[in-house]
């Protein structure tokens, strides 16, 4: 689905990280964790063709970002969800609008209907549909977001802290949405420094693999790190 090969990172002229190797598998459950500042979101970035590498390669569904026009890794990126850590919803639009938007977006905004109250239904938010996001919890934006990720069907999700700002019982609701959605098939990959959180995914029977992101390299850890 998405390989990084040998890939470093620069800001300038100082190296954030450097031959990192990744693969998200199909159907595989990933957790990035590390330190504040050790790259993580930038890593995920990387992964979903929003930056391109300094070093190495990037392949998006077998294609080396490198060689792709910027409409084809658009085109590419329709197959990845991503959970901002932020959220970046348009707070002037209603939670189901920005929930849809990527179908909108995508020339698709008839088939919203078709899917939208079932996905807000799915996140617990369907009481929610009409308000503005400034009106939700940090639950709840979450939620809306992993739904907004998720309404075009991407085979490929990738969540930067979702939990970031929520309490332990969001987390664990959040964290089930997307062990259903890894159960059904599709590819996560989850930046989080709540070691509780992966911990609790090992008990959820999850076969997770969890990556460390320090000192400039990738490593693969344990669950009881
Ligand atoms: N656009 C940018 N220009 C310059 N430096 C940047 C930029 N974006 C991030 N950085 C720097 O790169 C480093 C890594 O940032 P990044 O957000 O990838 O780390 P992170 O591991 O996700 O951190 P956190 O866990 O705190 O979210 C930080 O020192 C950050 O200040």
């Amino acid at each position: 689905m998405i390989e990084l090969d040998r890939v470093a990172y620069s800001y300038g002229g100082a190296e954030l990280f450097s031959n990192v190797s990744l693969t998200l598998a199909p159907g595989s459950f990933q957790f990035l964790t590390g330190p504040s500042g050790a790259g993580k979101t930038t890593l995920l970035k990387l992964c979903y063709g929003e930056l391109v590498a300094t070093a190495g390669h990037v392949r998006l569904f077998g294609k080396n970002v490198r060689e792709l026009q910027r409409d084809d890794i658009a085109l590419s990126r329709r197959n990845i969800g991503v959970v901002h850590q932020d959220c970046q919803f348009l707070d002037h639009l209603s939670v189901a609008e920005n929930v849809a938007l990527p179908l909108t977006v995508a020339g698709r905004a008839d088939e919203a209907s078709e899917y939208l109250e079932d996905l807000l239904s799915w996140v617990g938010l369907r009481n929610q549909a009409g308000q503005r996001p400034p009106e939700l919890s940090g639950g709840e934006r979450q939620r809306a977001a992993l739904a907004r990720a998720v309404i075009i069907s991407p085979d490929v999700i990738i969540a930067d802290e979702p939990t970031g700002n929520i309490d332990w019982e969001m987390s664990q609701r959040l964290l089930k949405l997307l062990v259903e959605l890894n159960r059904m098939g599709k590819t996560i990959l989850l930046a989080t420094h709540d070691l509780n959180l992966i911990r609790q995914a090992s008990k959820m029977q999850v076969q997770a693999r969890v990556l460390r992101l320090m000192n400039q390299r990738l490593h693969v850890a344990g669950v009881d790190l």
